[in-house]
């Protein structure tokens, strides 16, 4: 069946490492089933009276940022239907994990390490983890995540993809699922 805004019938979750897209390609999944779209970032930095991520985590330390970002994502998942982005770190949080997994389609967008390397010059500015990592901890990081990324419910590899092929292939595993 195909997959619109009547038929979705959870609301949409991405997941994946800082930069894979998780932001960019739920926005352009939200407009095509035109639901609303929610990026857990966006929604700390609103209740932080629009401090910046960095300023974010310089000011009142990472663990102020992962308590708002677990009470945040534990909300919307409750709100109305949706299409949520989570910053990569979220899923790291067993009570995200579970929620999620059990009330969402969890979508889990991958990158090899190689591709995503190419990446990390754009990234470095906005996501202060990364400031303070040489690549090789950036790489332990990359695989203790990826082993908690594996519990999702759909996978699709973007290393040489666009954002607009990766929609598409959303939309077509949500058309497998739902039969
Ligand atoms: N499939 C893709 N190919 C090339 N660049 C991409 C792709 N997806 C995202 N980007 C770029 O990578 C950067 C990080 O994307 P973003 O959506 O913010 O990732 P995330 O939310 O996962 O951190 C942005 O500059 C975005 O334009
Ligand atoms: O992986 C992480 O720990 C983080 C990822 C970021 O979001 P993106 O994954 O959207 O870059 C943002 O939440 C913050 O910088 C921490
Ligand atoms: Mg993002």
């Amino acid at each position: 069946m195909k997959v619109d805004h009547e038929s979705l019938g959870r609301t949409l979750v991405f997941i994946g490492f800082m930069g894979v897209g998780k932001t960019t390609v739920g926005e352009l999944v939200a407009d095509r089933l035109d639901v609303p779209f929610k990026d857990s970032d966006e929604e700390i930095v609103k209740a932080f009276d629009e401090m910046t991520i960095p300023e974010i985590f310089h000011t009142y330390g990472e663990q102020a940022f992962r308590n708002k970002e677990k009470e945040t994502i534990l909300q919307l998942i409750d709100a109305e239907k949706q299409v949520l982005s989570l910053g990569g770190g979220a899923f790291m949080q067993e009570a995200v994990r579970q929620k999620c997994l059990e009330e969402a389609v969890v979508i889990f967008l991958d990158m090899t390490f190689a591709a995503w390397k190419e990446r990390f010059p754009e990234l470095i500015s906005s996501r202060p983890l990364l400031q303070t990592k040489s690549m090789a901890e950036i790489e332990t990081l990359f695989a203790e995540r990826r082993s908690l990324y594996d519990a999702h419910h759909i996978r699709v590899l973007t290393d040489e993809i666009t954002p607009e092929e990766a929609a598409e292939q959303i939309f077509q595993s949500l058309e497998k699922l739902d039969r």
